[in-house]
């Protein structure tokens, strides 16, 4: 609660920061609507009583203020409804949803973009910066609402103190009408993975990359299918939570009518008996008549209110989230070189959700300067450990000390900035060729010296020689640019990986799984040269994963991983030696090599 009353203040203080001059013009326009208000009521029990006297004067006189009083109302809520609006859109898109989008790219590790409970807020709050802010004011302009209803009660206590008791009749469709919202908000959580589910799933079905399997597989109406049976499951659970809304509202209303006509029906009794006068009757049925739109008004402001309360809900709670994250993120720089090398100690690690561990008791040497190698079969671990060593997991149990220093100890962000990586599910920017490697160090996006050594790295200069822009030509043919090869994305990927000069670990997860055989033995002898260049500069450890072994027999260090474990290490003359697991997969595949066979560690 204290946290939701902190986060409007916040809100409103925002809003000040953001423009003074409107936001105090709201405010004033709140108060002198209020004021004209009470002016009016005031007015017209002036006008009905120096007609009763039949005083022409006074008569014109309350009805020029009445009506002056009624036109300030009416107008000066057009005008506070507009500079509201207009608030709220520009402080909730330029600075609420702006922060959300920091909030979520901020987090420095990866686990949350599998963590439903995540995904499911993020999809609530996605947007919704300007329904936060609108909920704001709208409890502002609620809080005026009320306060006229109150002047309004007092001026129909005024005729008869029975008539207080309208405001109990009131209270129904207030209560009730929160039914809705609240329903809403709890259906919406219920299906939010319905509704990613769906999204994915349309997503597969209009992705130019999956539609040759789709096709050939005949499975897009069956697809469809699912994704028209998931948008009936969450249409289904919504409109569900409509329709009790629904009728909650209709019941609260109900009860303020039966009130309302009750009022009307006494004071005519007591007009009729002669104990109130004419001018009594025509100031109620006006008030009664005001308080009744009056409610609605109000009423209907909870609605941004309460739409506001539901996107509230999970922007705080992906700011907790997002602060505990990167409280782990926060500390001592990355080492300027790498001396001893990196050690695994003991790491442990199991997927949110899942039942058994990826990573299990995994003790390790990586040595400043050596070229690494890790093998085994899929799902053996091996984009994991990638994952841990580059900080986007964190491990369930153990360490990883980087010469000595854990890891957890060090800025998250800088350890990163002194990594370089290439993975195997590499990212296929539609951008210009320059920006689809220059993201590769962010900060020298735009060297274009930088980005031609980082494509030659990657033996992908002749590549860009033949796109008619050159570096500057626009990839994918989605956006009107040049579509390239599975190979050819890859090797943009490798020149990616290539940008940063001298990283303290360098990792290539399958970085040549698109490449035929020859483009592979180019690449990797064209890796080993670079790897020694940084290896002498700052002691970089480079970190090869890989299922074709003809590659890796040059590397120092060759790590088998089996299950989750480590089960051989040593360089290829030892393990051939050994004669286990490595040795019988390496032969297997020159064997097959030969015949033209491939062959993993399965
Ligand atoms: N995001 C994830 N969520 C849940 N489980 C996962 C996730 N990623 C991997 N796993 C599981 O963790 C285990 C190790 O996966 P990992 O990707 O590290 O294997 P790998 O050796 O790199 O496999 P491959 O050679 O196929 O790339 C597997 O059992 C896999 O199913």
């Amino acid at each position: 609660m204290r946290q939701r009353f902190e986060a409007w203040l916040e809100i409103f203080r925002r809003s000040w920061r953001l423009d003074r001059r409107m936001s105090a013009s709201v405010l004033g326009l709140l108060v002198l609507t209020n004021a004209a208000f009470l002016t009016g009521g005031l007015a017209l029990r002036a006008l009905v009583n120096a007609a009763i006297d039949r005083d022409l004067r006074a008569v014109l006189l309350a009805a020029g203020l009445a009506a002056v009083a009624w036109a300030v109302v009416d107008i000066g809520f057009l005008v506070e409804q507009e500079l509201r609006m207009d608030i709220s859109d520009r402080l909730g898109m330029f600075d609420l949803d702006e922060e959300i989008q920091r909030l979520v790219a901020g987090i420095p590790t990866l686990d949350h973009l599998e963590n439903p409970q995540y995904l499911d807020r993020l999809e609530l709050v996605r947007g919704q910066g300007s329904v936060l802010v609108q909920a704001c004011w709208a409890l502002l302009y609620s809080a005026s609402n009320f306060l006229r209803v109150l002047i309004t009660l007092v001026l129909l206590g005024s005729v008869h103190p029975a008539l207080f008791g309208l405001a109990l009749f009131a209270l129904p469709p207030l209560i009730l009408k929160r039914v809705g919202p609240a329903r809403a908000r709890k259906a919406q959580l219920a299906a939010a993975e319905t509704a990613r589910l769906e999204r994915h799933l349309f997503g597969l079905l209009t992705d130019p990359r999956a539609a040759p399997e789709l096709r050939i597989t005949g499975s897009e109406a069956a697809l469809a299918r699912q994704v028209e049976d998931a948008w009936r499951t969450e249409g289904a659970i919504e409109t569900r939570a409509r329709y009790i809304g629904a009728a909650a509202t209709a019941l609260g209303w109900t009860l303020f009518m039966v009130g309302y006509v009750a009022g009307l029906f006494y004071v005519v009794y007591l007009v009729a008996r002669g104990e109130r006068t004419i001018g009594d009757l025509v100031l109620a049925v006006a008030l009664a008549g005001q308080l009744r739109s009056q409610f609605e008004q109000a009423i209907s402001q909870t609605a941004p209110l309460f739409a506001g309360i539901a996107a509230l809900e999970p922007f705080l709670w992906l700011r907790r989230y997002a602060e505990r994250k990167a409280e782990g993120g926060i500390g001592g720089p990355a080492p300027d070189r790498l001396d001893g090398g990196v050690r695994l100690q003991d790491l442990t690690f199991r997927y949110p959700g899942q039942d058994r561990d990826a990573l299990s008791g995994v003790t390790l040497d990586l040595p400043a300067g050596r070229v690494v190698a890790v093998v085994g079969e899929h799902g053996s671990g091996k984009t994991t450990m990638v994952k841990l060593l580059t900080g986007l997991y964190q491990p369930s149990s153990g360490t990883i000390r980087v010469d000595d220093v854990p890891l957890g100890e060090l800025d998250l962000t800088a350890w990163r900035a002194a990594c370089a990586a290439v993975f195997q599910d590499f990212g296929r920017y539609r951008t210009t060729v320059r920006s689809a490697v220059g993201v590769g160090d962010a900060g020298r996006m735009d060297d274009r010296a930088r980005i031609s050594a980082a494509l030659a790295a990657a033996n992908a200069s002749a590549i860009v020689e033949a796109l008619p822009h050159g570096l500057d030509t626009r990839l994918g043919q989605e956006f009107g640019g040049v579509e390239l090869s599975e190979g050819q994305w890859q090797r943009v990927g490798l020149a990616r990986g290539a940008m940063r000069e001298h990283p303290l670990l360098l990792v290539l997860d399958e970085p040549t799984a698109a490449l035929d055989a020859t483009s592979e033995y180019e690449v990797f002898q064209a890796q080993h040269d670079i790897s020694r260049a940084h290896a002498a500069a700052r002691g970089t450890i480079t970190l090869i994963v890989t299922h074709r072994f003809s590659t890796i027999a040059m590397a120092d260090l060759i790590v088998v991983l089996h299950d989750g474990r480590v089960v051989e290490q040593g360089d290829h003359a030892t393990l051939m030696r050994a004669n286990g697991r490595y040795a019988e997969t390496f032969r297997l595949q020159q064997e097959a090599g030969a015949a033209g066979v491939g062959v993993n560690l399965d």
